[in-house]
């Protein structure tokens, strides 16, 4: 094996190859990246559609940019001052806020996009608008249906949910269609468990009420006697941000506190002073019972009449999570006769509520407080949910993996960090391995092999096999891959990828000795080298100094960084081909950045990589392909 020369590159290409939202860092352009304080990339056409581009320096992204313009779109009903007069940048992505958004979040999002705040939308309208956007910032009360997602024309790529609870996001087809969903999970949890809090103590002390009465002129004491909190055994259902917090609240307020949550820690209840116990046990026991868990479709109606049944009578209500945990009828029912003394809502199945349907019922009803989803309604809570969903949205669309992402794999920051160069490994595989897939059968079967020093439950392995995935079916079809859909993808078309470990006897240091890719039962179009058995493509990889490289085809090792496009072939072993294979190409202006020859046994067949800065000519490879000695060749591009 030799190789004769090589070009280091910097492998910057932030995680948008990694998130796949944007285009990989061209090749050739890593001093330019390089040069840059942190890293500025041109995104792709997102399907084809404009460029995005997202800035990003050092790690103060929000601090650092200037000079980027605010938003101004015609279509916008509702603008901020900022935005008036302002025009829309073409190159940055395009950001439709459609519910009122903190001003720090709206800042920080100026900062790097093109920002439309339109208020008030119906479904219609926003299906209408929504193509023109790549990011979609929304609230509770925008339905981000499947319509919305299909409209968008793949188009959308991050909605952002400024709150914690998605149930208004369609996820399953956010995922199919690889737009991500990230949400702002813990700017309002303070806000909503004083609420919580609000609702409990203002529902027993008749506070809603008995003000209504002494503003119509009456003065009514008796009727509005109260239960005192202390020593009352409150059931917490939804023991998570909200629920805990609200359990500690509640402690301070004197109440026995007891939690139902199916998967909370008993540690964690214990360090509140918090007893976990089963839904009828917390039913059977409490005085109060206060809803926090989320809307789903467990948890849907998970309170009706047979669980009001099992509720002491009496009981009272509080619910500042979903409308839809409950079922608004059976409630009612249990208001009427009693059962629930009084209930304490914020949130209903429909919102706002209309006359003649149960939210509304219930509204009116004379034990109901009510407020109008006011949970996560405070200053506080509405800056700290703006930024922390601005700097979700902002940060996916700079392809970086968002922590708070809701339909795909959490992967912690050290983690993304050290595999970030073998995820662009992964994926370059991929697209070389496909290209040499010859004939229309499609691939199939692929298997990955991962070889490292390191225990099985140190290397998480999804980043990769999700970039193998994009590599393998991006150059052979219009399908957009991303994290959030390439397991998705692959199962649609049928292709089934295992994953193997072998172990290396080397240092842990780095996660990964070696990656492989076999794709098999296809025909190849370097049917000599690239497997055994035959019909199965191998190609091997490499990290070396941060920088991917092919390290194998099919038996015969290689060495050369993977960049630009490269020349693979086949030929005799003897001396003189290289200066021939020169010439020819330096005539044709292709600049050669490494040439690497494997080889078996002297004398024997040989295996060369040439990697090319310029595409290579028809005409060229067609000379190459004419010298004696040269047996096969194709022409891959990274
Ligand atoms: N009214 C408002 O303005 C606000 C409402 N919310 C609602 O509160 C909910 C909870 O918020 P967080 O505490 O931040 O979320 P979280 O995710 O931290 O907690 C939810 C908890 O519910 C538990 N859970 C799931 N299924 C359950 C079941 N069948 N029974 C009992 N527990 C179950 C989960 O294990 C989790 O611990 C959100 O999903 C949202 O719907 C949140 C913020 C503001
Ligand atoms: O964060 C949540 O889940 C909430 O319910 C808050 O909703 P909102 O953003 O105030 O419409």
């Amino acid at each position: 094996m030799a190789t004769v020369t090589g070009t280091t590159m910097a492998v910057k290409e932030s995680l948008q190859g990694l998130a796949g939202f944007g285009q990989q860092a061209q090749p050739g352009k890593s001093q330019m990246l390089a040069s840059r304080v942190g890293f500025q990339v041109n995104h792709a056409a997102l399907a084809g559609k404009g460029a995005i581009r997202c800035r990003r320096v050092g790690n103060q992204r929000r601090s650092v940019v200037r000079n980027v313009a605010t938003s101004n779109s015609s279509a916008a009903v509702a603008k901020t001052p900022s935005e008036q007069g302002s025009s829309r940048d073409p190159n940055f992505a395009t950001v439709l806020v459609s519910e009122k958004l903190g001003d720090g979040g709206l800042d920080l999002l100026r900062k790097v996009s093109n920002v439309d705040c339109i208020y008030n939308l119906t479904n219609e309208e926003l299906c209408a608008k929504i193509s023109e956007y790549d990011a979609l910032i929304v609230r509770s009360a925008t339905k981000v249906t499947r319509k919305v997602f299909e409209a968008s024309k793949g188009r959308l790529k991050v909605v952002g949910r400024a709150g914690v609870g998605i149930d208004n996001v369609d996820l399953d087809a956010a995922t199919e269609l690889g737009c991500l969903v990230v949400n702002a999970p813990t700017a309002n949890t303070v806000a909503a468990a004083e609420h919580g809090i609000a609702l409990l103590t203002a529902m027993v002390r008749n506070v809603a009420p008995s003000d209504a009465s002494m503003k119509s002129g009456q003065w009514e004491r008796s009727k509005y006697v109260g239960v005192s909190l202390v020593d009352k055994t409150l059931a917490v259902m939804g023991f998570g941000k909200v629920g805990s917090e609200v359990a500690r609240k509640a402690k301070g307020l004197g109440m026995h506190v007891i939690s139902h949550d199916p998967y909370a820690s008993a540690d964690r209840a214990r360090a509140v002073g918090v007893e976990l116990v089963s839904f009828d046990e917390a039913l059977a026991r409490a005085d109060f019972i206060s809803l926090h868990m989320p809307l789903t479709p467990t948890t849907d109606k998970i309170f009706n009449d047979d669980t009001f049944a099992k509720c002491k009578q009496g009981v009272r209500l509080i619910n500042v999570a979903r409308g839809g945990v409950i079922d608004e009828p059976a409630l009612l029912r249990a208001l009427e006769s009693g059962h629930v003394a009084q209930a304490a809502l914020d949130v209903f199945t429909v919102e706002p509520p209309k006359e003649g349907d149960s939210s509304h019922a219930l509204v009116q009803h004379k034990n109901v407080i009510a407020t109008p989803h006011l949970g996560a309604s405070t200053v506080e809570a509405q800056e700290g949910v703006a930024v922390e969903i601005a700097e979700a949205v902002a940060g996916a669309l700079a392809g970086e993996l968002a922590a708070t992402a809701v339909n795909a794999p959490m992967v912690p920051a050290e983690v993304i960090a050290e595999l970030t160069p073998y995820v662009v490994l992964a994926e370059k595989l991929g697209r070389l391995a496909v290209q040499l897939v010859s004939g229309g059968a499609g691939v199939k079967q692929v298997k990955v092999v991962y070889k490292s020093a390191r225990d099985d439950g140190d290397l998480d392995t999804r980043l990769l096999r999700a970039m193998i995935t994009k590599g393998l079916i991006e150059p052979v079809s219009s399908a957009f891959i991303n994290l959030v859909n390439a397991d998705y993808v692959a199962k649609q078309r049928g292709l089934k990828i295992s994953e193997e470990r072998e172990r290396a006897d080397g240092s842990t240091g780095a996660p990964l000795e070696s990656v492989s890719v076999t794709i098999f039962d296809v025909e190849t179009r370097f049917a000599s080298a690239t497997g055994n058995p035959t019909r199965s493509i191998t190609l091997e990889g490499k990290v070396k100094d941060g920088v991917p490289h092919l390290s194998k085809v099919g038996n015969f090792n290689v060495d050369v960084s993977l960049e630009g496009s490269i020349i693979l072939y086949r030929q005799v072993d003897q001396p003189g081909m290289i200066g021939k294979v020169g010439s020819i190409l330096g005539e044709e202006n292709v600049n050669i950045s490494f040439m690497s020859v494997g080889r078996t046994l002297r004398g024997l067949d040989a295996i060369v990589a040439i990697g090319t800065d310029e595409d290579v000519s028809k005409g060229a490879l067609q000379k190459l392909m004419d010298i004696p000695a040269i047996g096969e060749l194709v022409f891959l591009k990274l």
